[in-house]
């Protein structure tokens, strides 16, 4: 396992230009599979995640080049039915969250999916329910190997029905909209997911000769197809890489630059970490934060105690949250970080009271966070990050550190940062990579 040793207290300055999204390239990866013919894709960051489904795809049969430094073409003219009966196929898939995603396209139209119990981060119980319920209502048989422990999904041929998901599962909906968009009829999604990512997919798949409405919203109607055809493909800025960044040029005092962030994708986001007190503008398509040597925590209106918490989108995305509550442990004021849709998200705040931070966890999802307004600074220490956003709130709290850290376990920042050190240490960042 790889680490980095981060020296702290340096500021950083200079432009910084997020990756393409980790959690939206998933998706559209896995919707290539919808046709025979070649999507191209653009602006595919270079993370472990994605270089590991694309791997998954050549695998699988599907006959993937590389065009440009970060740019793709997929044709999924013929696809390894044997391999993707194998123990290998299927332990592949069980390190990846993403490839349950290869679900929805593979019955839609190749009549037939297996899976094993997908992978990603060990933040909570993450149910499946939304994904296979709502492929069954599309006609699918589903039936759960106990002795091999993996999911066999089939369907002659699906049909379009009405579907009020239980919750809005991001890629719940994305799989059920791929599976949707070769079902015969109309098939109707309420409650579905309405992220960026999910918008992206359904424009991509509307490219492609799919007929989907109500894009941007949480009530989407699909006409289905007979086929899909090839099309091209730009993936957006990573919103929570932008997020990410906003907080680590506050809590490092820095003055940062981040360009083309696709500011109309962020939501909620630019607020979410002003009401934390960060200054930033919006200049064009980039977002500037200066240099602060202080940031003050807004009080609600009626004066009470601020808090930020985790909604489907257009609320705030729980992938910041870890994010944010770094960022506050350096505020003037107190905040209360609840995260409300993973349940063992929030431990990782250990971490960061052996570094001298002042947080109470209240309990699994609800931690209260008192600033120290720069009058203290985190101790350098000794951790592992658990999973993803907490490793990228770690390195955060590092940067901002008295003395040397080392992080263990950094495969999972690798998962969704792109070259993270050498792209921070361009900017005055101390990184070093051990491996
Ligand atoms: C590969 C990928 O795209 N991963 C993202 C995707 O995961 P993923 O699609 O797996 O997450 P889901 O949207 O299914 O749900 C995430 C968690 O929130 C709970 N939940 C969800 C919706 C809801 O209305 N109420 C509720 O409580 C679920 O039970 C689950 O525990 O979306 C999550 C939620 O934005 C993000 O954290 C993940 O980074
Ligand atoms: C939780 C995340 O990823 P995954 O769903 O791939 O585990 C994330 O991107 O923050």
């Amino acid at each position: 396992m790889a680490s980095f040793v981060i020296e702290g207290g340096h500021r950083l300055s200079g432009d910084i230009y997020p990756q393409g999204a980790k959690n939206e390239v998933l998706q559209i990866i896995c919707a290539t599979l919808l046709t025979a013919e070649e999507v191209t894709v653009h602006n595919i960051p270079d993370i472990l995640d994605v270089n590991n489904l694309i791997q998954l795809m050549r695998d699988m049969g599907v006959s993937v080049s590389k065009k440009g430094i970060d740019t793709y073409s997929f044709q999924a003219a013929d696809i390894d039915f044997a391999y993707l009966e194998s123990d290998a196929f299927l332990k592949k898939c069980s390190s990846l969250r993403g490839s349950v995603m290869l679900v929805g396209p593979m019955v839609a139209r190749f009549g037939k999916a297996m899976i094993s119990k997908p992978g990603g981060d060990k933040i909570g119980r993450r149910r499946l329910d939304t994904h296979f319920i709502g492929i069954q209502n599309l006609g699918a048989n589903f039936i759960y190997n106990e002795k091999r422990g993996i999911y066999e999904i089939s369907a002659k041929q699906l049909h379009g029905s009405y579907m009020l998901l239980d919750e809005a599962s991001v890629t719940g909906t994305a799989n059920i909209v791929m599976a949707a968009v070769l079902a015969r009829g109309k098939t109707t999604i309420y409650n579905a997911a309405c992220e960026p990512y999910v918008q992206q997919l359904c424009r991509m798949l509307n490219r492609m000769g799919a007929k989907i409405e109500g894009i941007a919203s949480n009530l989407l109607t699909i006409e289905g197809v007979d086929e899909l055809h090839g099309t091209e493909h730009t993936i957006l800025p990573d919103m929570i890489e932008v997020g990410s960044f906003i907080g680590m040029a506050a809590m490092t005092r820095s003055e940062l630059t981040i360009k083309n962030v696709s500011y109309e994708n962020l939501g909620i986001i630019p607020d979410s970490f002003r009401r934390l007190g960060i200054k930033m503008e919006q200049r064009g398509d980039d977002i500037y934060v200066p240099s602060q040597e202080t940031y003050q925590i807004e009080s609600f209106i009626d004066g009470s105690i601020m808090t930020i918490a985790d909604a489907p989108w257009p609320g705030l995305t729980p992938d910041l949250l870890s994010v944010l509550l770094v960022v506050a442990t350096q505020a003037k004021g107190s905040v209360l970080i609840h995260q409300k849709m993973f349940e063992s998200r929030l431990f990782f705040v250990d971490k960061l009271i052996d570094m001298g931070a002042q947080i109470i966890l209240c309990d699994p999802h609800r931690a209260v966070v008192i600033g120290h307004d720069h009058g203290f600074k985190l101790r350098g220490g000794n951790m592992t990050s658990p999973d993803i956003r907490a490793g990228i709130a770690l390195l955060i709290a590092a940067m901002s550190a008295d003395g040397i850290s080392r992080i263990h376990n950094i495969e999972q920042i690798d998962r969704g940062y792109q070259n993270i050190e050498g792209r921070l240490n361009a900017l005055g960042a101390r990184i070093t990579r051990i491996e």
